[in-house]
C-alpha cells in the first residue's frame, strides 16, 4: 500500500484518482495531526500552509516526493529534499489566469477606491466626493517578472489601452515580441510606470527588489501591488514612501508574515489587501490539485514527472527512450561499486551513439546512483547523487564521444580511486535488453543481473576446471559463464553467474589459488 499525505486544502475533485486508487491510501490531515506517522507516507501534497522543512524530511523517512498544488515552492526546502532524494514538483499553471485575474481586480480596485467605497455605502454613508479614482487608461503599467502571469497581465493591460513596461532579466527577445512588449531596466521601469506590480519568485535576488531606495526613484503619486509573493516589497520600505506620502496606494494580496499580525501596513485607507486569495478560484484549485494528482501518480507508477523542481524535466516519449540506458547505468554503476571496493576520488561517464543523443545528464546520475547506493548507508536516487558524490568528495564528469566501437550505443565509465581503476562498457541491445560487454581491458558478453563471480586469472589449462570443481563441491550450480583474455597465456577474467548468493568462504576458497588474481562476487 502506498500512503500519501495532502496536508493542506485541496480540490477533492481534483484528488479524486488519488482517492480511487485501490493500492493507496490518502490521509487528509495536518502534518501535526499526524506526526506518530510521519515515517510512512510515500508522498506528501501541500499548498502554501504546510512548511516543508529540513525536520520535516528527518521525520518522513520514506518520501519520495512532495507535490506543491501551486507555483510558488518557497515554502518548500528544496536543498533539503535533493539531499533527502525527495523528488519536488508544482503546477506551474494550473492557476496562472486566476492570479492574473486577481491582480488585475486589485488594480482597478485600488485605483477606484472600490474596498473603501463599498466599507461606506454598507455604513450608510453616501460620500462621493471621497472616492475620485485615477483611470488604467494612457497610464504605464510596469511589470517586474514577465513569466506565465506577467504576461497574463499585460494582454489584459494592453485591452484597457495601457502602456506596459516590463523588467526581467531572462525574458528572450522571442517571447517579448510574441506578446508585443520590450524589456527595459528596472531603473526604467521604476522612473516611468504610474502603477508597478510584481510577478517573480520570491528568491535571494527578487527579496526586497522594490524598497525605500528603489521606491524612491518611482514617479510620486505610484499605485504598487504585490500579488506575488510578500516580501518582494519590501514592508518596511513600503511603509516609509506611504507614510511620506509617495506612494498612492498600495495592493497586496501576500505579506511577509501569513496571516499579518501587527502589521502597519494594514492601517492605511490607502492600502487594500486580501488574504492570499491570488489563486483561490474554483477553477484554479481544481487545476492544481489534478495536475499534481496526475505527477504523483505517474511519479508512484515509475512514470516520468513533467514539472520537477529538482530533477530534469522529461516528456514521457524521452522517458520511454532514456528507461533502458537509466536501468543499464544503474547496474554498471552497482557492479563497478561492488568490484572496487577502496576509496573512489573520480567517476568518468562517457556515451557513444544513439544514447549520446538523449537526456545524458539523468543516466549520469542513475549510474552515480547505483554507484553510490551500494557504499552509503543513506537513500541515493537521481535526485540526490550529485549531492552526495559531492559530499563525498567524488567528482564526477560525462562526456558525449563521436568514437565507433561498433556498438549501436555504448556506456563507458571509469572510476579512479585509491590505487585501483576500473573500466566497465555497458549497452542495450534492442529485443535482448542489457549487455556488459567491457571489463577493464577485457572484451566479454554478459547479462548483468542475479548473483555474478567476477574472477581475474591466468590463462593456464586446469583454472575454470579448478573453479568448477570448488563450486561443485559447495553444490552450486553453473547458470551461464562467459570467458575473457587478451593474449594466450597471459591475464584473463570470467563472469559467471548463479541462481542463489555465494557465500563468503566459497570466494576465499577460490581466491587463494596461486593462479588466481582476485575474486568478487556482485549481487545485483
Ligand atoms: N498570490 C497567489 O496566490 C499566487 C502567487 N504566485 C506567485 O507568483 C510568482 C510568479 O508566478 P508565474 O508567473 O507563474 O511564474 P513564472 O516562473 O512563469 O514567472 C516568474 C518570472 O520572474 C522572472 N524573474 C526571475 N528573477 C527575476 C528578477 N531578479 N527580476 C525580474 N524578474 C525575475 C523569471 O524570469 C520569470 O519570467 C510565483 O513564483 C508565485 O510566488 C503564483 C500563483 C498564485
Ligand atoms: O495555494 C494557494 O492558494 C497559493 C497559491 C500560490 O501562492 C502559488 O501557487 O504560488
Amino acid at each position: 500500500m502506498i500512503h500519501v499525505l495532502v496536508s493542506d486544502s485541496m480540490s477533492s475533485e481534483g484528488l479524486q484518482p488519488l482517492l480511487d486508487a485501490a493500492h493507496i491510501n490518502v490521509v487528509q490531515k495536518k502534518v501535526e495531526e499526524v506526526d506518530h506517522e510521519l515515517h510512512l507516507f510515500d508522498a506528501l501534497l501541500v499548498r502554501s500552509a504546510t512548511k516543508v522543512t529540513e525536520e520535516l524530511f528527518e521525520k518522513m523517512t520514506n518520501l519520495k516526493i512532495v507535490g506543491r498544488a501551486g507555483v510558488g515552492v518557497d515554502n518548500i526546502d528544496i536543498e533539503a529534499a535533493t539531499k533527502h532524494g525527495v523528488v519536488v514538483i508544482n503546477a506551474p499553471n494550473g492557476n496562472t489566469i486566476s492570479t492574473a485575474e486577481h491582480t488585475f481586480a486589485m488594480m482597478a480596485s485600488l485605483l477606484r477606491h472600490i474596498p473603501q467605497a463599498n466599507v461606506t455605502v454598507k455604513s450608510n454613508e453616501w460620500n462621493r466626493s471621497a472616492f475620485v479614482g485615477t483611470e488604467l487608461y494612457g497610464k504605464s503599467l510596469g511589470i517586474i517578472g514577465f513569466g506565465r502571469i506577467g504576461g497574463e497581465i499585460a494582454k489584459r493591460a494592453r485591452v484597457f489601452g495601457m502602456n506596459i513596461l516590463v523588467f526581467d532579466p531572462f525574458l528572450t527577445k522571442d517571447r517579448a515580441e510574441k506578446i508585443g512588449v520590450s524589456n527595459c531596466t528596472l531603473d526604467e521601469l521604476l522612473t516611468n510606470a504610474d502603477i508597478i506590480t510584481v510577478h517573480t519568485p520570491l528568491i535571494k535576488e527578487t527579496r526586497g527588489i522594490l524598497n525605500k531606495e528603489t521606491i524612491a526613484k518611482t514617479k510620486k503619486g505610484v499605485y504598487l501591488l504585490n500579488c506575488a509573493r510578500g516580501g518582494i516589497i519590501d514592508e518596511a520600505g513600503l511603509i516609509h514612501h506611504l507614510e511620506n506620502g509617495h506612494v498612492a496606494g498600495a495592493a497586496l494580496d501576500v505579506f511577509e508574515v501569513e496571516p499579518p499580525v501587527n502589521n502597519k501596513l494594514l492601517k492605511f485607507d490607502n492600502v487594500i489587501v486580501t488574504p492570499h486569495l491570488g489563486a483561490s478560484t474554483k477553477e484554479a484549485q481544481l487545476n492544481v490539485a489534478a495536475q499534481v494528482t496526475q505527477e504523483v501518480l505517474n511519479f508512484l507508477d515509475g512514470k516520468p514527472v513533467t514539472s520537477s523542481i529538482n530533477l530534469p524535466t522529461l516528456t514521457k516519449e524521452l522517458f520511454d527512450k532514456i528507461q533502458p540506458f537509466y536501468h543499464l547505468a544503474k547496474k554498471m554503476g552497482n557492479i563497478v561499486s561492488q568490484c572496487m571496493k577502496v576509496p573512489v576520488q573520480e567517476v568518468a561517464i562517457q556515451y557513444e551513439g544513439s544514447v549520446a543523443e538523449l537526456e545524458t545528464s539523468f543516466i549520469t546520475k542513475a549510474l552515480l546512483s547505483g554507484f553510490l547506493g551500494a557504499r552509503v548507508d543513506i537513500t541515493v536516487n537521481e535526485v540526490n547523487a550529485g549531492m552526495i558524490a559531492k559530499e563525498r568528495g567524488i567528482s564526477f564528469s560525462e562526456k558525449i564521444t563521436s568514437n565507433n566501437s561498433g556498438y549501436e550505443n555504448l556506456l563507458e565509465v571509469k572510476v579512479f580511486g585509491d590505487n585501483q581503476n576500473f573500466v566497465l562498457r555497458g549497452t542495450h541491445v534492442p529485443h535482448y535488453g542489457e549487455r556488459i560487454v567491457g571489463i577493464n581491458d577485457f572484451n566479454i558478453d554478459f547479462y548483468p543481473t542475479g548473483h555474478l563471480l567476477y574472477i581475474q586469472h591466468q590463462d593456464k589449462p586446469g583454472v575454470i576446471g579448478r573453479v568448477g570443481k570448488v563450486l561443485g563441491d559447495h553444490e552450486v550450480n553453473i547458470a551461464t559463464m562467459q570467458v575473457g583474455r587478451k593474449e594466450k597465456g597471459g591475464e584473463a577474467i570470467m563472469m559467471l553467474a548463479f541462481d542463489r548468493p555465494l557465500d563468503d568462504t566459497l570466494t576465499s576458497q577460490l581466491a587463494a589459488y596461486d593462479d588466481i588474481v582476485s575474486v568478487k562476487s556482485i549481487d545485483l
